[in-house]
């Protein structure tokens, strides 16, 4: 048998299938969408099998050296949807399947220099020989490191055949084990207690636990559980009364938890109006796209639950995207509460080994139900019922490296393949999805009111530019000042909210206006306080701290913006009484750092939750009756097309966390240009004059929803260099689309240096380019060659949602 095989090799040239021949010691277990090693050129690579035939046109086929799997990891769905996913996102095979799996799941490869006889050893050149003195295998990594002068040699002393290049693949997968001890006899437990005699009470007791508990026990558990210690069952596993063994567990990064059982809450009119047509399509097993737009805390959660038991009951499996889930365990914990131990979590906070525990449960079919993150979106169910999609406007739903695909766009393939529902959430849904709503490819489910008859907030916009002229220099207003004293006069909670983009603290010369900047990046440097170090977020550069100003030796130089520890600062100051809750990246760095806060907040150990983006949504405690935001326009001015939008629905979301229970809430948004239709439309709650504002600007300026956009950007550590290819590359888009195409550029992008490398870009608006793919196929194809030497990258985005 022959097999076609994707390899772990991501250059153009390697892009397609290779046959391989199957060894018959190898011919009952090789299934289509399992991980083999095979051999590649002078090296060892993991692949996939894709398919099979019977015969090969190719003389010479290399055999398979191993399967790594038992069962497919790929299922045909998701082989398939590789595939869709290669065309769509212009990647490499390899790449797009990569990116289905967890990360234990791909293929680790260690290079090493063999020397290949001793005795040859004085063949090789001087300076590498110190190297094989007393070994004959050198790890690549160290050469690399240090060493990379000695590449040259190196490839001499191969070329000589005196070294070889050995790729060792190692596949990273790893079971967690526990050593347990059980009774190697338990019938036998009486008599041997009885054998012990008087002396060894302690090992009596051990005896008797397991008299009364006859199972496998893992040994730290025994030692609580019977109160011994290590050197009894010791004893006992020598005299052949108890044997240790290992096994497998599953880590659970929930296992510690318990979770009450919550039971379906009776729907509202308004809840029941919008499940129907859900209902409907699970019933008759059809697909749809649905767009539930619902204000912050009209119940659209309820309705996910709701949803997803009817597919649990016609024995389906469902996936629910929220936006990295790490940041909202209330969430984890509403599903959790309701599916109790059929529920996986995949997110970026857990171990690699963790996700693959998670990734297991949810292949071998022991899940019915996946609450995760972007990549989630590719959980390995074999008969998924329905698929959800939560705050569905957000950014990071969109991958911004390859395969650079938008979780919405794989869920419509995967819905439509087994014939499902798709539900897109938000309360703010992005223009895109808005529109095609009202254009009828999606169907629109409006529920306009909060459950219960629970009012909106009220939202009052603050002109601090006004708050400067009356002679207030501190960074709360007097509105906002004055309500957080009575909220902590009255025993209620506030969130206060700061935009981390836009709003770091960068380094200022008062007499120059010189800023502090990456030597190596066209962006400012931030101040850290604790490190007392200015670190470049791009590309991880740090410095000290300057004493006198680089460009005119002042000594006046500041650290200026407001990051959050800040803020914690000024409300220590004016409000002595507070006590704050502050929660940013520093605060919850460590792992399960943002349950303990939530939880600490939620039980009123705080007045004042403090916080970046990490607290806008998701959150929904009763006891919070009011919402700052500190510095509302901080969006408002990056250089995107998205820029009003996001600002909108941050703004929203974050208001939204105010009076959702029984205390009415209020929000005071504190802004430079309060007269912006982004921020003066949320006091209204109005998005759908948000959406009308917002469509006649991309309108006028040709932006999605009206026009597609593209980016090819291209980047080299020489700038002559990046605006030649750039402008070439312009002139053949111009040449190559239809004229109704608009081309851009080349431009420098909005940073337009990042490690080094110069970037420049085109950007392609359009409306129907059926040629386009294939013309952006043939740009990766002509640099083809540049691009693998590494110096050159061209890099192609398709709806990009991230401009920089
Ligand atoms: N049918 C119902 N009966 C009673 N309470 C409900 C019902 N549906 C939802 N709730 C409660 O109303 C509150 C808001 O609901 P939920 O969190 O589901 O809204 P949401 O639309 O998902 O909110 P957001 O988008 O702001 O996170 C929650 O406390 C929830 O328990
Ligand atoms: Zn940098
Ligand atoms: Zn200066």
């Amino acid at each position: 048998m022959i097999v076609q095989v994707v390899v772990d090799v991501p250059t153009g040239g390697t892009d397609r299938l290779f046959d391989y021949k199957v060894p018959v010691h190898l011919l009952p277990m090789i299934e289509i969408g399992m991980r083999v090693i095979v051999p590649f050129g002078p090296r060892k690579v993991q692949g996939f099998v894709i398919s099979t035939s019977e015969e090969t046109e190719l003389e010479n086929v290399k055999e398979v050296e191993e399967i790594l799997d038992v069962t497919p990891v790929l299922t045909n769905e998701l082989l398939q949807l590789g595939e869709w996913l290669t065309n769509s996102a212009i990647c490499f095979k390899i790449t797009a399947y990569q990116a289905m799996l967890p990360a234990a799941l791909r293929a680790k490869y260690k290079k090493e220099i063999k020397l290949v006889d001793q005795n040859r050893i004085l063949e090789i050149p001087e300076e590498l020989r110190v190297w094989f003195e007393h070994r004959d295998v050198v790890d690549w990594e160290e050469f690399k490191l240090n060493h990379i002068n000695l590449m040259p040699l190196i490839k001499r002393a191969i070329s000589m055949g005196v070294l070889e290049a050995v790729y060792v693949v190692k596949d990273k997968v790893t079971h967690k084990k526990v050593k347990v001890v059980e009774p190697l006899c338990r019938e036998d437990l009486s008599i041997q207690l009885m054998q012990l005699g008087n002396r060894a009470a302690k090992q009596k007791e051990v005896i008797e636990y397991f008299i009364k508990f006859p199972t496998a026990v893992p040994i730290t558990e025994l030692i609580e559980q019977a109160e011994t210690t290590r050197g009894t069952i010791k004893a006992l596993i020598e005299k052949n009364v108890l044997v240790e063994k290992e096994i497998e567990v599953s880590r659970d990064p929930y296992a510690n938890r318990s979770f009450k059982r919550t039971n379906p809450l009776p729907l509202t009119r308004n809840q029941k109006k919008v499940i129907e047509p859900i209902y409907h399509m699970i019933e008759n097993k059809k697909h749809e796209t649905f767009l539930i737009h619902g204000v912050t805390g009209s119940g659209k959660t309820e309705i996910y639950l709701q949803s997803i038991s009817k597919v649990i009951g016609q024995e389906k499996e469902a996936i629910v995207l929220v936006p990295e889930i790490s940041l909202t365990p209330q969430m984890v914990q509403r599903f959790k509460e309701r599916f109790g131990s059929l529920v996986a979590v995949l997110h970026s906070g857990l171990s690699v080994g963790e996700k693959y525990d998670e990734w297991r449960k949810i292949h071998n079919g022991s899940v019915k139900v996946v609450v995760g993150a972007r990549s989630a979106v590719f959980a390995p169910f074999k008969n998924i019922g329905i698929i959800i999609i939560d705050e569905e406007h957000e950014a990071t739903y969109k991958q911004e490296e390859n395969p650079r695909y938008h979780a919405r766009d794989v869920a419509i393939q995967r819905a439509s393949y087994y014939k499902c529902p798709l539900i897109l959430g938000s309360a703010t849904p992005s223009l895109e999805t808005y529109a095609r709503a009202k254009k009828g490819v999606y169907k629109l489910l409006s529920m306009l009111e909060r459950v219960n008859d629970v009012t909106l907030p009220t939202v009052e916009i603050v002109d601090m530019r006004e708050e400067l002229k009356s002679g207030n220099r501190s960074m709360f207003s007097k509105q906002l000042f004055d309500k957080l004293t009575d909220r902590l006069s009255r025993g209620e909670q506030s969130v206060l909210f700061l935009n981390r983009r836009g709003y770091s603290t960068f380094v200022m010369c008062r007499d120059c206006g010189y800023v502090a900047e990456c030597p190596h990046c066209d962006i400012s440097l931030t101040y850290h306080q604790t490190s007392r170090l200015l670190k470049c977020h791009y590309c991880g550069h740090q410095e000290n701290m300057p004493k006198t100003c680089s460009s005119c030796n002042s000594e006046h130089i500041r650290f200026f913006g407001s990051g959050t520890q800040k803020v914690e600062e000024e409300i220590t100051k004016v409000l002595p009484g507070a006590r704050v809750i502050r929660m940013d990246v520093d605060t919850t760095r460590k792992k399960g750092a943002h349950e303990k806060l939530l939880t600490a907040f939620d039980q009123g150990k705080a007045d004042i939750l403090l916080g970046t983006q990490m607290i806008a949504k998701g959150l929904d405690f009763p006891n919070i009756t009011l919402v700052g935001v500190l510095a509302a326009d901080s969006m408002l001015h990056l250089p995107d097309f998205r820029a009003s939008e996001r600002t909108f629905q941050l703004l929203t979301q974050v208001s939204g966390r105010a009076g959702r229970h029984k205390l009415p809430g209020e929000v005071v948004i504190q802004t430079y240009t309060p007269e912006h239709y982004s921020i003066d439309l949320v006091r209204q709650h109005d998005y759908l004059a948000f959406f009308e504002r917002e469509m006649s600007v991309r309108k006028l300026q040709n932006y999605p929803p009206y026009y597609f956009i593209t980016i090819v950007q291209v980047s080299h550590p020489e700038i002559m260099k990046v605006i030649e290819v750039t402008e070439k590359i312009g002139s053949f888009l111009r040449r190559s689309l239809s004229d109704k195409a608009i081309v851009l550029g080349p431009v420098a992008s909005p940073i337009a240096r990042i490690k080094d490398r110069y970037r420049y870009q085109c950007m392609i608006k359009y409306k129907n380019e059926p040629t386009l793919l294939a013309v952006l196929k043939e740009i990766n194809e002509n640099y083809k060659r540049e691009i693998q030497q590494g110096v050159l990258q061209v890099s192609i985005d398709m709806n990009p949602y991230v401009l920089m």
